[in-house]
């Protein structure tokens, strides 16, 4: 392509990194490449995620791409609302990270080595509920700012632990203060938690080319795919804070003749409520599909966390996953 790729992305260290990953490949590939800042809403505002909504990091920079001050935008995807945006199309979702969770703690300790009363630290509704459903006592301590900003509550010793994205520390460098990975089956992560979404404008079909050819992982775009229809259905459905992951696995299809392997999305939901009071209820649900149903699967996963009575609960939104 002759002309320049200005590629959006919001000002953050980890937002810089992640979208020179993205700036990378394009120029590894011969393309001329320049990175332009847009100072979000959310970037500037210290009030709690909850109160200034979803969104507030990913709008400014679509709005970017809308009037044509970029060509691209690189969002982590898990903060990007469900619902489509007219005039701009997801033209790639690179090969993910991490998507876990991850424990920073005092002293090196693991979840299950702080006492009962350690306090943790979080602002989101997905971990607060997961946390409390371990019913070990934990107090959890609201909190926000970029990723050093909650380390250094751990550091100063003003909390006992925070809970954070793997895939952030990891993109930072900073995957040394990570005391214990949670496993998923303590802390589900939050749909397409460690991906990255890359756009681009509809009427842009030469860049929308380039990026699905060069920066897309298949893989990757099925897993977050049926995350992402599980959250979106639910949230027509319910208001309950909600995690996701899926993984490509292989699988053998008996054909009579002969095994063949074929490639599946097994996805697994979580849906959290009653989150005003300490009894927190978690409903579970998981299933398995061929990899170009992946819509569907999230889409049957959210109508079964349904059927099983998340509809029916209320919990604190869904704000900063
Ligand atoms: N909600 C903020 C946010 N958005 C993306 C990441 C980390 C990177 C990712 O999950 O892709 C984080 C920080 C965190 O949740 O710890």
């Amino acid at each position: 392509m002759t002309r320049t790729i200005r590629i959006g992305t919001r000002g953050s260290a980890l937002a810089r990194t992640q979208t020179g990953t993205v700036a990378d490949v394009l120029r590894k590939a011969g393309e001329q490449v320049e990175i332009v800042t847009i100072t979000t809403p959310g970037d500037r505002s210290s009030a709690p995620i909850a109160e200034i909504g979803v969104g507030v990091f990913t709008s400014a920079l679509r709005e970017a791409l809308l009037n044509k001050q970029v060509d691209v935008a690189v969002h982590s995807y898990k903060d990007l609302p469900t619902a489509p945006e007219p005039g701009i199309v997801l033209a790639a979702v690179p090969p993910r990270e991490d998507p876990r969770d991850a424990l920073i703690a005092r002293d090196g300790l693991t979840l299950g080595e702080l006492p009962s009363g350690s306090r943790i630290g979080t602002g989101s509704p997905r971990r607060t509920a997961q946390l409390r459903a371990l019913g070990l006592g934990f107090e959890v301590v609201p909190i926000r700012g970029n990723i050093d900003t909650r380390l250094n509550k751990v550091f100063d010793g003003e909390l006992d632990a925070v809970v954070l994205a793997r895939a952030g520390l990891v993109r930072l460098g900073r995957a040394d203060v990570i005391t214990e990975t949670l496993d998923p089956i303590q802390m589900l992560p939050a749909p397409a938690q460690g991906a990255l979404a890359v756009e681009c404008r509809v009427d842009d079909v030469d860049i929308e080319h380039l990026l699905r050819s060069i920066v897309d992982d298949e893989a990757t775009r099925a897993a977050v795919t049926a995350e992402r229809a599980m959250l979106a259905a639910l949230e027509a459905g319910c208001s309950a804070p909600v995690g996701a992951l899926a993984e490509v696995v292989e699988d053998y299809e008996d054909t009579g003749e002969d095994a063949r392997v074929v490639e599946r999305v097994s996805l697994r939901g979580v849906a959290a409520a009653g989150l005003d009071d300490e009894s927190v209820q978690l409903l579970r649900a998981s299933a398995v599909a061929g990899k170009s149903e992946a819509e569907q699967l999230g889409r049957d996963l959210a109508a079964e966390l349904l059927d099983l009575g998340a509809g029916a609960l209320s919990g604190p939104g869904r704000e900063n996953r």
